[in-house]
């Protein structure tokens, strides 16, 4: 009896309220999180292979926290492009509980609070080498010395006030080191967000050009980030950071990888978020800017995406210009 012709699939999409019924998944601008550079000094640094993207000062942080806020984004991400001068072998920068990074997470928690501050553990802003850990004099990246450095990285940003402290180096075992010190040092609620499936991208560049560490980095990160040949990896990757303590996992990058946010979601039911990461954001800017699609369109579109694959939320660049769009 369900066949054609009293069967069509096309009756539901017939008019927009219908469509609007019918909509499977959501998207709104409590989907998104806003990732933000910040640079000392007093001046906005517009990033040539970010187009639209810029670094900005402390005040510059803020500002665009309240529109954040005023947009209901509720989250911001937060990376520090560090002074040459003051990155190191050891990147001992991280841990300085006066680092640009901490300065802005207490600039933020004293003038909008109400909005997220999500905070990156790794190392790669701060090393002279623009790898995400220690390395020795093979190049090698050292795991074990890596992780403790990383867990006072995590603490001074807690200490700041971080909401959301988010591990991204893929070192074996940090994200348990770390909340073992969370809760060991008064900070029971603050979340841990593991970037437990982080690929060896080529969607990377821009973001390096961000945080300045692209004409730093010697060699690759295939000794700790993933292989884009697996997935199953990524299961098992996920299943040890939710052990360790995660309160939620991320998928990146984004779009090429919906198959493992599917697959993650279907295994694991806890929260998963993907990152929209910069070459995907530079990637929709250059399609746009040659007329070879419609710039709004294509930014729903794959954020839609992300919500239909499982994600709970999106780190996206475009965070602040969707939201626009979905209050329209
Ligand atoms: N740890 C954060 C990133 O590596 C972001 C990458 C990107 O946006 O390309
Ligand atoms: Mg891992």
């Amino acid at each position: 009896m369900s066949r054609y012709p009293a069967l069509r699939m096309r009756r539901t999409r017939a008019a927009p309220w219908s469509r609007s019924l019918h909509a499977e998944t959501v998207l709104t601008p409590a989907d998104l999180i806003w990732p933000m550079f910040v640079t000392e000094g007093d001046d906005e640094e517009p990033i040539a292979s970010l187009p639209g993207v810029s670094r900005w000062p402390i005040a510059g942080i803020v500002d665009r926290a309240r529109e954040a806020r005023n947009l209901g984004i509720p989250c911001i991400a937060l990376f520090p492009n560090t002074p040459n001068a003051l990155r190191s072998a050891d990147g001992a920068e991280a841990a300085n509980p006066d680092n640009l990074m901490c300065r802005t997470i207490r600039a933020l928690k004293d003038a909008v609070p109400e909005v997220g501050v999500l905070t990156d553990v790794a190392l790669d802003p701060y090393t002279s080498h623009g790898h995400d850990g220690l390395i020795d004099e093979a190049g090698y990246v050292l795991n074990d010395a890596t992780s403790e450095i990383l867990v006072r990285q995590a603490m001074v940003q807690a200490n700041a006030g971080a909401d959301i402290i988010a591990p991204s180096d893929m070192m074996d075992g940090r994200v348990g080191a770390i909340r073992d010190a969370l809760e060991q040092g008064g900070h029971a609620n603050v979340q841990i967000m593991a970037y437990a499936a982080k690929y060896a991208s080529a969607f990377y560049g821009p973001f390096r050009d961000a945080v300045g560490s692209r004409g730093l980095l010697a060699g690759d990160k295939k000794t700790y980030q993933m292989d884009p040949a697996n997935r199953e990896e990524a299961l098992r990757e996920v299943e040890l950071d939710l052990a360790e303590g995660a309160d939620s996992v991320m998928v990146k990058p984004g779009l090429p990888y919906l198959d493992i946010i599917r697959s993650v979601k279907d295994a694991f039911q806890v929260p998963v978020f993907a990152y929209q990461v910069s070459g995907e954001y530079a990637m929709i800017e250059a399609a746009a800017a040659a007329g070879a699609g419609d710039r709004d369109a294509l930014v729903l579109e794959t954020l839609m995406a992300f919500r239909r694959a499982g994600c709970s939320g999106v780190l996206t660049y475009h965070a602040a210009h969707a939201a626009r769009l979905l209050s329209r």
